[in-house]
């Protein structure tokens, strides 16, 4: 995957959500399944972050991490969260 900003993924998910087509994209497909199986995802990918962070490399828990901000991501546009929605309670 190309490095990219939190910002510059958000909205090429945004732009995924409009346009994507759930059989050559893994965000339209998420999207497509609903917010019950993204949060799945999300509690997942998190349980995952945390077995990294206590038994893995540090490069093995940053992967880790990308893929539990990826579906945190595809969460908030599920729910059509922007950013400033976030940012708000930071
Ligand atoms: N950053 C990500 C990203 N991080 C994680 N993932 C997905 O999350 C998966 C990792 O979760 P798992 O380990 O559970 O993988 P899995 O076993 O295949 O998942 P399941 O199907 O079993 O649920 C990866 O295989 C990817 O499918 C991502 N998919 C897409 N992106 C980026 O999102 C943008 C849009 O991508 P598309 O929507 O696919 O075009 C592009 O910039 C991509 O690089």
């Amino acid at each position: 995957m190309a490095n990219k900003t939190f910002d510059e993924l958000f909205a090429e998910l945004q732009q995924k959500a409009a346009t994507g087509d759930p059989s050559t994209s893994r965000t339209a497909e998420l999207l497509a399944d609903g917010v019950h199986a993204i949060g799945k995802k999300v509690v997942e990918e998190a349980a995952e972050v945390w077995m990294a962070a206590e038994h893995e490399s540090a490069d093995r828990t940053a992967e880790e991490i990308s893929q539990l901000l990826y579906h945190l991501q595809v969460l908030m546009v599920a729910r059509g969260l922007s950013l400033s929605d976030v940012y708000a309670h930071l």
